[in-house]
């Protein structure tokens, strides 16, 4: 019998040292960061430019490997495996669909590279197209759709093979503010819904509050603090996280957020239809 991890993604003095410039001084991209993501559960890392939080993602992702340390999945050390071998999803921050395949074929792909057979593979992508709201557009390519619509195809096209992480680049930082409110309450209550244990890059600190279970302040490559976001909003543990964080509209993202999502009324103003008012 498998044994059972409370932790779903472990990392462990992570580090990662580009050359520099300064040949007598390495350049610490990430810093000994060591992280639990629990099962289930939407961990940020957030931070300012380049404080090292995408050097991160992609050594989860297998795009990039440590200098040392560790990443741990179900107990399992995989920091040597390449990308193809880790059950992982990733959303990139543009989109990266096959500009010359329909919506179908994007969402399926990763099903046909896995020969997963043509009747599953059929029933699996017409699922996902549904739980996303795509069944409309399937025969479209991507210069056919909006930027929320492409967003939405990357989505489908990362959960189609039920992986066991799902990892976001800064997936919304392309859409405009009202959209982009819209898409991460959507990504949420996605998450939530698949119950899928998720890592979540941004430096936009009210996205990061508002839809985080676990908050990862990073600030030149190392941790600052790591915390629920209200426990980050009232006690942060120093001026850096203090000053990143200190912010009303911050405090308004993490109550509604804790009130279950998006409230009604800026759904509402958002110009949504009320029939999908949460
Ligand atoms: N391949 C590389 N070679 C050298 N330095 C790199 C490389 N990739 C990233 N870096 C440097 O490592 C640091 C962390 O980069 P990273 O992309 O992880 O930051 P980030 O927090 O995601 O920033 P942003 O929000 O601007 O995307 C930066 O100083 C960056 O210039």
């Amino acid at each position: 019998m498998s044994e059972i991890h409370s932790e779903k993604l472990k990392i462990d003095n992570l580090v990662k040292v580009f050359p520099s410039r300064n040949k007598n001084k390495d350049f610490y991209a990430v810093d000994h960061v060591s992280i639990n993501f629990k099962q289930g559960e939407l961990t940020t890392l957030l931070g300012p430019s380049g404080c090292g939080k995408t050097t991160t993602l992609r050594m989860l992702a297998g795009f990039e490997f440590p200098t040392s340390g560790k990443v741990i999945v179900d107990g399992e050390d995989i920091t040597t495996q390449p990308s193809n071998k880790r059950d992982i999803g990733m959303v990139f921050q543009n989109y990266a669909l096959f500009p010359h395949l329909t919506v179908y074929e994007n969402v399926s792909y990763g099903l046909r590279i896995r020969k997963v057979n043509k009747s599953e593979l059929k029933e699996r992508t017409d699922s996902v197209l549904s739980l996303m709201g795509l069944e409309e557009l399937s025969d479209r390519s991507p210069s056919q759709l909006s930027g929320g619509q492409q967003q939405r195809v990357a989505i489908a096209r990362a959960i189609v093979t039920e992986p066991k992480i799902l990892l976001f680049d800064e997936p919304l930082s392309n859409l405009d503010t009202k959209l982009r409110q819209y898409m991460r309450t959507e990504i949420r209550n996605l998450q939530r819904r698949l119950g899928i244990t998720s890592v979540y890059v941004t430096h936009d600190q009210e996205e990061a509050m508002a839809i985080s279970d676990q908050v990862v302040i990073l600030n030149e490559g190392k941790v600052q603090q790591i915390g629920p976001p209200l426990d980050i909003y009232l006690n942060p543990v120093n001026s850096f996280v203090a000053d990143f964080i200190g912010d009303s509209d911050i405090l308004e993202a993490v109550v509604t957020e804790m009130r279950g999502g998006i409230s009604t009324v800026k759904y509402a103003a958002y110009g949504f239809p009320c029939e999908k008012c949460p």
